[in-house]
C-alpha cells in the first residue's frame, strides 16, 4: 500500500540527514504555546541520532517573505528542541553558505543542528533551483516529516526530494496511512464532519466530499448558509447570503451521489456573542430576527450521534458551534465525545484535524482517543479537498 520510502528503506549510520520538519509553532515571548508539533517530530530525530545519522533539521517560520527578519528567527527554538529532545541542539544562522557549510562539516554521528528559517531566502519559496542545489549540498539523504507543510511546492518541503535520495519520516509516514485509513479506501459507511465559521473558505472541501462520503455533517456558522439558502430565516446569524446558489450546486451533488446531508434541525440562539450570554434552543424554522445562531441544538447532536453509530469512520474538520465560549461549545464537545467512545470501543476509526478542530478536542479531553489527529491546517484541508499535495507527490517512488 505504500507508496514512498520510509527510513526502513535507507542505512542512516554517518550520513548528513536533510529533515524537513514543521516548526511553524505559537509563539509568543520566546516561549511556545502549543508543543505539538515538536513532540510529533520527536521520534524521528530520535531513531536518525540512534542510528548515527547527523541530523540537519530545515523548516519556516511564518511568512517572512524571502528576507531575514529576526522576528521569525528559529533560534530560540534549539533550547526547546534540545530540552524535548535531552541533548544538544546546535544552530545555524544560515541555512545555506559558508556558515551552513562550516556547521555541518563539523557534525559527528547523532549531533543535532537547526538551520535558521528557510523562508529567509526568497529561493525557498520559489523553489528556485540555484538554492535547492545549495541545500542539497549540505545533506547526503532527504527525509520529510512535515505533512502539516507538504501543501507548499517549495525548496525544502518538494525542490530537495528531486535532488536527493528521499523518505517520509515517522510522522508523515503515521500521518499518510491515517488519513488513507480515511478517506483513501475507507471502510463504510464514512461520515465526513464539516463545520467551521464560513463556506466560502470550504467550498471545494464540501464538493469533494459529497462525492466520497455517505453522509456529510454540515455545522457550525457554515450551516447558517445552507439553511438561509433553503429559505429559513437566521436573523443575526454569521451568513453568506451570496453563496446560496453554492450551498444549491452542493446539495444537487450530493443527491447525485447518493450522499446524505445532515444540517441542524435546532440551534442554540442568543443575542449577544459573549461567554454567559443567556441562549434559547429553537428549531431551525423558528431563528428570532434579533438572535444569531451559536450552536446545534439537542436534536441536531442526536442526529449526528445517530450517524456516527452507523459509521465506520469518520472525518472531521471544523466545529459545530462556537465552542471557545460557553455555553456554546455543547454540541461540538457532545460530537466529540462520542466520536471518542467510538473510536475507544473500537467501532469507528477517527481522523480529525484543523487548528480549531484539533483545539476543540483537547477542550472536550478525546484528542488522544481519537484515532489520528492531524496537526496540519491547510495541507490536511487540501487532502480533505482531494488535491495532490506537492510535498507528498514527490515522494512517491
Ligand atoms: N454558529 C457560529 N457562528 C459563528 N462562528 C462560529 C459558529 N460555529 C463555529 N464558529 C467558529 O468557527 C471557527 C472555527 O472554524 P474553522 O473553519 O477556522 O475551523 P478549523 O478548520 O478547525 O480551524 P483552522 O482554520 O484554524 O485550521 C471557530 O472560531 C468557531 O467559533
Ligand atoms: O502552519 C502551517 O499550516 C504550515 O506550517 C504551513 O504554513 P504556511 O501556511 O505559512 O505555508
Amino acid at each position: 500500500m505504500t507508496q514512498f520510502k520510509t527510513l526502513d528503506d535507507v542505512e542512516i549510520a554517518g550520513k548528513r540527514v536533510l529533515l524537513r520538519v514543521d516548526l511553524n509553532v505559537p509563539m509568543q515571548d520566546g516561549k511556545v504555546g502549543d508543543t505539538t508539533r515538536i513532540e510529533r517530530i520527536l521520534p524521528t530525530i530520535k531513531e536518525l541520532v540512534d542510528k548515527g545519522g547527523r541530523v540537519i533539521l530545515l523548516a519556516h517560520f511564518g511568512r517572512p517573505k524571502g528576507k531575514p527578519n529576526p522576528d521569525m528567527s528559529l533560534e530560540p527554538l534549539a533550547p526547546i528542541l534540545s530540552d524535548m529532545l535531552g541533548q544538544p541542539v546546535g544552530f545555524s544562522d544560515d541555512c545555506v553558505g559558508p556558515v551552513a557549510e562550516g556547521i555541518v562539516g563539523a557534525l559527528e554521528d547523532g549531533n543535532v543542528v537547526l538551520m535558521e528559517n528557510t523562508r529567509f531566502h526568497a529561493g525557498e519559496e520559489a523553489n528556485d533551483e540555484d538554492f535547492v542545489t545549495r541545500l542539497a549540498a549540505l545533506g547526503d539523504i532527504y527525509v520529510n516529516d512535515a505533512f502539516s507543510a507538504a501543501h507548499r511546492a517549495h525548496a525544502s518541503t518538494e525542490g530537495l526530494a528531486r535532488h536527493l535520495p528521499s523518505y517520509a519520516g515517522r510522522t508523515m509516514q503515521a500521518e499518510l496511512e491515517a488519513l488513507e485509513k480515511g478517506l483513501g479506501d475507507p471502510e463504510r459507511p464514512v461520515v465526513a464532519v464539516v463545520g467551521g465559521a464560513k463556506v466560502s473558505t470550504k467550498i471545494d472541501l464540501l464538493q469533494n466530499l459529497v462525492g466520497r462520503v455517505d453522509a456529510l455533517v454540515i455545522g457550525g456558522g457554515m450551516a447558517n448558509t445552507f439553511l438561509a439558502a433553503q429559505g429559513k430565516h437566521v436573523g443575526k446569524s454569521l451568513c453568506e447570503h451570496d453563496l446560496a446558489d453554492t450551498a444549491h450546486r452542493i446539495l444537487a451533488a450530493a443527491k447525485e451521489s447518493g450522499c446524505a446531508i445532515v444540517l441542524p434541525v435546532d440551534a442554540v440562539v442568543a443575542r449577544e456573542f459573549k461567554a454567559g450570554a443567556a441562549s434559547d434552543i429553537v428549531a431551525v424554522d423558528n431563528v428570532p430576527e434579533d438572535a444569531m445562531i451559536l450552536d446545534a441544538g439537542p436534536d441536531t447532536v442526536a442526529a449526528v450521534t445517530a450517524w456516527l453509530d452507523k459509521a465506520k469512520t469518520l472525518v472531521w474538520n471544523g466545529p459545530l458551534g462556537a465552542f471557545e465560549i460557553q455555553p456554546f461549545d455543547k454540541a461540538t464537545m457532545a460530537a466529540a465525545r462520542h466520536a471518542a467512545e467510538l473510536t475507544r470501543a473500537g467501532k469507528l476509526v477517527s481522523v480529525a484535524g484543523g487548528g480549531d478542530t484539533v483545539a476543540a478536542l483537547n477542550q472536550a479531553g478525546v484528542a488522544d482517543d481519537f484515532t489520528y489527529v492531524s496537526t496540519a491546517g491547510g495541507a490536511f484541508l487540501e487532502w480533505m479537498e482531494g488535491k495532490p499535495l506537492p510535498g507528498v507527490e514527490v515522494l512517491k517512488a
